[in-house]
């Protein structure tokens, strides 16, 4: 008190004071455009920025907080096409935290005011979408209304009375002459793109979020439009109530519940404030798990008493406060659509913005998978976008900020040809989306992808060869012949091939060079040697790392081979069925369907592939180079296969073997071994802590093995091992 009686004898300098009307009629301004227009032009984010400066600033210089800021205001009021009615009790905003700090001190001030301890917290989670006001006279809808400024809303009744999950009337027991629900209407993520794609098609304004998708749904001026709309409520209060009592309102949430409202979920009582923290840190992590898109945390006082006693000021309760999460959607322009060559020739388009930082990376590109996306999403070149960016996801455009277009925006054009060979794009299959660049061999882009693929994690895994090798190698400014025209050279390449290539240094993301921050000017570098001429260690070292690969595992091989749909798991199936490329090729369409996990498709594709001659062509010099391309026990006569036939499940820790080995030891003698327990498998062989594969087991009745009928049936087959069998069958 003391200091703001101080603060309140500084003058306000004119500076200050101009500022403050400029950020007040900005934050009026963006109010208007998101609850009326419900085409916001600037993210939330910014928006809160606005608030905080605001806010700072009124905490500076307190003569500045009169009751017409924004900051003592929920919102409005504004004069829309809707009625207006009033809200029994007031409808207010939340106060937020953005750290632990703004938790901690709002935790104290609840303290201060009605003591430490002795009261639960109520944690429940933020849903991103509008408030709506719902009144039930003796258990009948009787009226919806939007916030509005907190006591006079727009009558939305027969827009909401379209949402199937609000009832028209409550059931069950002790229904009540009056009650007032809260809650926040929302539009599922999964439905956005599909709603904008339809509002395009008929020539209307896309949205620019979910969250305005469902404003915009639900402020419809037809009723019947809104019924249209997959939209969803979740109940989060209670305002004016007669004829029934609550202490808590987590008790509230329950009647709510009975009388067949759509209470939350996820709502957790917990009578500490580090409670709150697990429950904040929990949801942070697992945000993407929750059925609907959240963007916070609202902590409450449970005890209704208690909230009474903390009271509110004219913008937000004093007994709740709002987590915000780190946003996930920021604006930024759109400034190209370009398209990319993949390693199987598709191409893809993807965009190119203004560098953004969202959820804690910089963010230039983002996926737009083909061009029927990026016409259903209603995005232009040089549209500001809002750009999402969930967890580890690609980041992805939702949508365009429509009301900033300046006429200067054009639509994209997919490309009629390949941007890195020039060749003529097309679908492969008639019924395809995906255009192709067609020219697998020597398309600059496809060669440079399947070479950094089969250098890479999920095959050859060269330690020293990354992206910018791959590019270096396949397609350098100097000398003009690359050392690689296709992937059959990789394991001869020598140091000297090496050392007078220059090259662009490649973004993997985008395919483009990157650049040099300072001057702006793409880099090119000298990749494999130092200034001196000679080679650098890494150059050396990614050598001796192609050498090893030549041992490699049949499966990664095959799966190096880019082979179309042929993954790391069917390259697992096919080499442990046939364990050597020279049998793959020799086996016939038929034979290769007929293998476990292979199928049709996969065959067909694996004949495709052996039949163009530079393919066999990669193969032969591979073979030369000394590449193994076979796994053991290949070239042998196949031994007896004793447990040929059967399908056996390992689970728990063996003494006798590793995982890997039991697997191994089963699959040379013929049998299969997969990892869950159906009426189809023959043994589970069961070690230590075996969990819940032993319960289905014994529910089956599938025959049990301990590491001794483990052993039986390694070493004398299936009926001696089902002798030793735990539940002795039958
Ligand atoms: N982009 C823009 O131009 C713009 C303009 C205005 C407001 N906004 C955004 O709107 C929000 C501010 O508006 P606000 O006043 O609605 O504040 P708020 O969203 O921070 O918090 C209050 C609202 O949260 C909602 N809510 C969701 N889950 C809840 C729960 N479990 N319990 C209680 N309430 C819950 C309620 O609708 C409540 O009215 C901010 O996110 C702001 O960035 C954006
Ligand atoms: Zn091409």
């Amino acid at each position: 008190m003391a200091g703001e009686q101080q603060a309140q004898r500084i003058a306000v300098p004119a500076q200050e004071q101009e500022r403050h009307a400029l950020l007040a009629e900005q934050v009026e301004e963006h109010r208007f455009r998101y609850y009326v227009k419900d085409q916001p032009v600037v993210s939330d984010a910014e928006f809160d920025r606005l608030m905080r400066e605001l806010e700072a600033l009124e905490e500076r210089y307190p003569q500045l907080r009169t009751p017409d800021s924004p900051t003592q205001k929920v919102a409005g009021p504004y004069r829309t096409e809707f009625t207006s009615v009033e809200h029994r009790e007031r409808m207010l905003s939340l106060d937020n935290a953005f750290d632990d700090l703004e938790l901690a001190a709002w935790s104290e001030r609840v303290a201060k005011d009605v003591g430490t301890g002795g009261y639960d917290f109520l944690c429940e989670l933020k849903v991103d979408g509008l408030a709506v006001n719902l009144t039930y006279e003796h258990g009948r809808l009787t009226r919806a209304a939007t916030r509005g400024d907190g006591r006079t809303g727009e009558d939305i009744t027969p827009n909401v009375r379209t949402i199937a999950e609000i009832p028209h009337r409550l059931k069950g027991e002790r229904i009540p002459e009056l009650v007032e629900i809260r809650g926040e209407v929302f539009f599922p993520m999964e439905a956005f793109e599909g709603l904008n794609a339809r509002l395009v098609e008929a020539g209307d304004k896309p949205f620019a979020n979910p969250r305005n998708a469902a404003a915009g749904s639900l402020r419809q001026k037809e009723p019947k439009v809104t019924a249209t709309r997959p939209l969803h409520m979740v109940v989060h209060g209670i305002g004016a109530r007669e004829g029934f009592d609550i202490d808590r309102l987590s008790q509230g949430y329950e009647l709510l519940r009975e009388w067949g409202l759509p209470t939350a979920r996820h709502n957790k009582v917990v009578d500490s404030i580090d409670g709150v923290r697990e429950f904040i840190a929990y949801f942070g992590e697992h945000r993407h798990s929750v059925e609907h898109e959240i963007d916070g945390v609202v902590v409450k006082l449970d005890e209704i008493p208690l909230q009474g006693r903390l009271g509110s000021t004219s913008r937000a309760p004093r007994w709740a406060i709002a987590w915000k999460y780190a946003p996930e959607e920021v604006n930024t322009k759109l400034v190209n659509i370009r398209v990319g060559v993949g390693r199987t020739g598709r191409v893809t388009p993807y965009a190119q913005v203004e560098p953004v930082e969202v959820a804690g990376s910089e963010v230039e590109f983002a996926t737009l998978h083909n061009q029927n996306v990026v016409k259903a999403k209603g995005v232009l070149i040089g549209d500001t976008v809002v750009l999402r960016k969930a967890g580890d996801v690609i980041p992805e455009i939702l949508g365009p900020v429509v009301d900033l277009r300046d006429g200067g925006e054009r639509p994209f054009v997919m490309p009629s040809e390949c941007p890195e060979c020039g060749t003529a794009l097309r679908p492969m299959k008639e019924a395809d989306i995906d255009l192709r660049c067609p020219n697998a061999r020597s398309c600059p882009a496809q060669l440079r992808e399947r070479v950094a693929y089969l250098a890479g994690r999920k095959c050859l895994d060269i330690d020293h060869f990354g992206y910018v090798a791959a590019a270096a190698l396949t397609k350098p400014l100097e000398p003009a012949e690359p050392p690689l025209l296709d992937e059959g050279d990789l394991f001869g390449l020598t140091v000297e091939q090496l050392l007078p290539i220059r090259a662009y240094v490649l973004d993997q993301d985008s395919g483009l060079p990157k650049r040099d921050p300072k001057t702006g000017e793409e880099k090119i570098a000298t990749v494999f040697a130092n200034q001196q001429g000679e080679p650098k260690k890494n150059a050396l070292a990614m050598l001796e790392a192609i050498a090893a690969a030549k041992a490699a595992p049949l499966a990664r091989i095959l799966t190096g081979l880019s082979i179309r749909h042929v993954g790391p798991v069917a390259a697992e199936e096919l080499a442990r069925q046939f364990r050597s490329i020279g049998r793959i090729d020799e086996a016939s369409e038929e034979e290769l369907a007929a293998a476990d996990g292979v199928g049709p498709i996969i065959a067909a594709s694996v004949k495709e592939w052996f039949a163009q001659d530079w393919h066999r062509e990669i193969l032969r010099k591979w073979r030369e180079s000394g590449v193994r391309m076979e796994d053991e026990g290949a070239g042998e006569d196949e031994g007896p296969r004793p447990l040929e036939g059967l399908t056996v499940v390992v689970t728990g820790t063996l003494a006798s073997h590793t995982r890997d080995g039991a697997k191994e030891a089963l699959q040379s003698r013929g049998a299969k071994v997969t990892g869950s327990v159906s009426k189809k498998t023959s043994f589970v062989v069961v070690g230590d802590n075996p969990g819940s594969k032993y319960d289905k087991a014994m529910q089956l009745k599938v025959p049990v093995l301990d590491e001794g009928g483990f052993a039986v049936l390694l070493d004398e087959g299936p009926d001696a091992a089902r002798e030793a069998a735990v539940p002795a069958e039958g």
